[in-house]
């Protein structure tokens, strides 16, 4: 079976500063695949090389056997910082974007329609995105990413600001994906979303890999938290006393 991702011996530079630092990263076809890691890790970054939003300084990317260029028809992409014409609907915006991947009209209509149902969207949908929640315009986002029927979803913190019953909705929607033969790279901050619904799980700290695999074989017999915690959280959470909050 081909790989969907295939990167190695990422690098990106900001300044001095390394942000991905020589990271290797191997996505099986058909996965869902969680990309964890403590805040400033480098999971953004590596997420938006992947897709050719950032340009790495070292290394070799290959998409569903493809360089990222080539691959971009079969890509679907929920970036960081969602960056999104304001003034559009929702409803909009999907059609708009569905045009821009070629689609016929009509099927862009019926798909958006679908797609604003099964999210949740009807209500949010006709609103100008400028006046939408931060959970309404994740929601967009990812149907926005999913109209053309991608091959391949990389997701930048999709269930960051999202309700429970919608989280329920785009697991679902994911779900169907990958058993539809589709392949999921999605970054979360969520232990349990990664235990829940991630195949293999890739642990980045300060730029690099600190482990990966299936996510039984990470969670080493405890909880993935757990784990992770074990992993990093050495270096990341301080020992400072604040006392001063004890009255
Ligand atoms: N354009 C940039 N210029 C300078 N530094 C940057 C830039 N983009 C990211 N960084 C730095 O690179 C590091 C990695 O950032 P990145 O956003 O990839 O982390 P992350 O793992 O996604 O974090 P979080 O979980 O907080 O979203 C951080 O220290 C960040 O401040």
């Amino acid at each position: 079976m081909e790989t969907a991702v295939e990167i190695r011996g990422l690098v990106k530079t900001f300044g001095q500063f390394r942000a991905v630092d020589g990271l290797d990263l191997t996505v099986r076809t058909g996965t869902c695949h969680g990309v964890v890691g403590p805040n400033g890790a480098g999971k953004s970054t590596t997420l938006g090389m992947t897709v050719g939003l950032i340009t790495p300084d070292a290394g070799t990317i290959r998409l569903l056997g493809h360089e990222v260029r080539a691959a971009r028809a079969l890509l679907g992409v929920l970036p960081e910082g969602l960056d999104l014409p304001e003034r559009l609907t929702g409803a909009e915006l999907l059609r708009y974007t569905a045009g821009l991947r070629g689609l016929d009209p009509a099927v862009a209509k019926n798909r958006s329609a679908e797609l604003i149902e099964v999210l949740g969207l009807t209500k949010g949908a006709g609103t100008p995105l400028a006046d939408c929640s931060t959970g309404t315009r994740k929601k967009i986002g990812l149907a926005q990413a999913l109209v053309h029927a991608p091959r391949l979803l990389v997701l930048d913190e999709p269930f960051e600001a999202v309700d429970p019953v919608s989280a329920l909705a785009i697991r679902r929607v994911l779900q169907r994906f990958v058993a539809g033969g589709g392949t999921t790279v999605l970054s979360t901050h969520s232990m349990l979303l990664v235990e829940q619904m991630c195949d293999d799980v890739t642990v980045v700290h300060r730029g690099k890999v600190v482990a990966a695999g299936p996510v039984s074989g990470v969670a080493a017999g405890g909880t993935l938290e757990d784990r992770f915690v074990e992993l990093v959280g050495a270096d990341v959470v301080g020992a400072g006393s604040l006392d001063w909050l004890t009255q």
